[in-house]
């Protein structure tokens, strides 16, 4: 056998799924995750020795998920509680200098009640089948008193279509080309879409109990710490752009899309989406005298579930 050698090692628990219920008397607020939570260090031996003394167990990794669940205040924002999750295991453990939490928050959004318009204060509703994405990197590897952070939150799944407003025309004709050009078409894709805010550094933990980094009072809007508000204008540029932009093509509306994100939260150091173009073909009735190809005319579409193209771009700040 030739010789090998450990070049990389990761582990955790995946598809830890929280439920919380943080309580005001009647009026509830909840959240739903699905996590990830991932370690790295000095654990080499336990791969190419079989020494399980330096495994925190991916039960104790998911136990610690939960209790952090119970007792952080940062619980209602993805962010904050992914950098709990990750600040509290590398400074519990000396020899685990990396922690990768991955979040991603479905939607509860609370139930409109018919008779008078208050959302009810403790019932809820999956409106909306995307989720927003977090996924942070806490690094200790400079020292348990240094540590830095980085997060990308995002989106996924956010299912949009408009039904006229998109073009596709002057691409390369060439012996391969069957495509029509279009001045009208219908446009569909799945958004999928992840920001970079600038890197942090974390004040050290102290508390023995909670091990939890604290908040700056004067954090700037955009940033990360302002998550929850750069989430909800992320996912309004995104709806916007698509809806309004008079789409030349996928290209040229995501990168729309990216740059007002970019011009919008000054946090924001890029953004990354992931666009299927999710194909609806004009149904060809020719064969029966009927017209339903010509743009003007094309009223039923097959929805085609594949091939689908897939159209992505990084967009950086200068
Ligand atoms: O917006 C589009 N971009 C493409 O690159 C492409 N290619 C294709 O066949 N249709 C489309 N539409």
């Amino acid at each position: 056998m030739s010789e090998s050698v450990l070049t990389g090692a990761r582990y955790g628990k995946d598809l830890i799924r929280i439920f919380r219920v943080v309580r005001d008397g009647e009026f509830h607020q909840v959240v739903e995750y699905n996590a990830t939570v991932l370690l790295e260090g000095d654990i080499e031996t336990s791969y190419t020795i079989g020494d399980n003394s330096v495994i925190v167990a991916t039960d104790s990794i998911k136990n610690i998920t939960y209790y952090l669940a119970k007792i952080s205040p940062h619980i209602l924002s993805p962010e904050r509680f992914a950098l709990h999750v990750g600040t509290y295991i590398v400074s519990k453990y000396a020899h685990i200098h990396r922690a990768f939490v991955t979040l991603e928050k479905l939607r509860w959004s609370r139930i409109p009640l018919s008779a008078n318009d208050h959302p009810h204060p403790h019932s809820f509703l999956r409106d909306g089948n995307d989720r927003q994405t977090v996924e942070v990197e806490v690094d200790a590897s400079a020292g348990k008193d240094k540590l830095s952070a980085k997060v990308t939150s995002g989106l996924t799944d956010l299912l949009v279509l408009k039904s006229t407003g998109s073009a596709f025309y002057g691409y390369i004709q060439d012996e391969y080309t069957t495509l029509v050009e279009v001045d009208d078409r219908v446009l569909s894709t799945s958004v999928d879409l992840a920001y970079t805010f600038a890197p942090l550094s974390l004040s050290s933990p102290t508390d023995d109990d909670k091990l939890d980094f604290t908040v700056p009072e004067d954090f700037a809007l955009g940033s990360v710490w302002d998550a929850a508000n750069v989430a909800t204008r992320a996912r309004d540029a995104t709806l916007d752009i698509f809806a309004l932009d008079d789409s030349a093509s996928v290209q040229a509306t995501l990168f729309k899309m990216g740059q007002r994100v970019i011009a919008e939260n000054a946090g924001v150091e890029s953004v990354t989406y992931n666009l299927p173009n999710k194909h609806y073909i004009p149904v060809d009735m020719k064969y029966l005298g009927v017209d339903n190809t010509t743009p003007a005319n094309a009223e039923v579409f097959a929805p085609v579930s594949a091939p689908s193209g897939l159209i992505s771009a990084t967009i950086s700040r200068k």
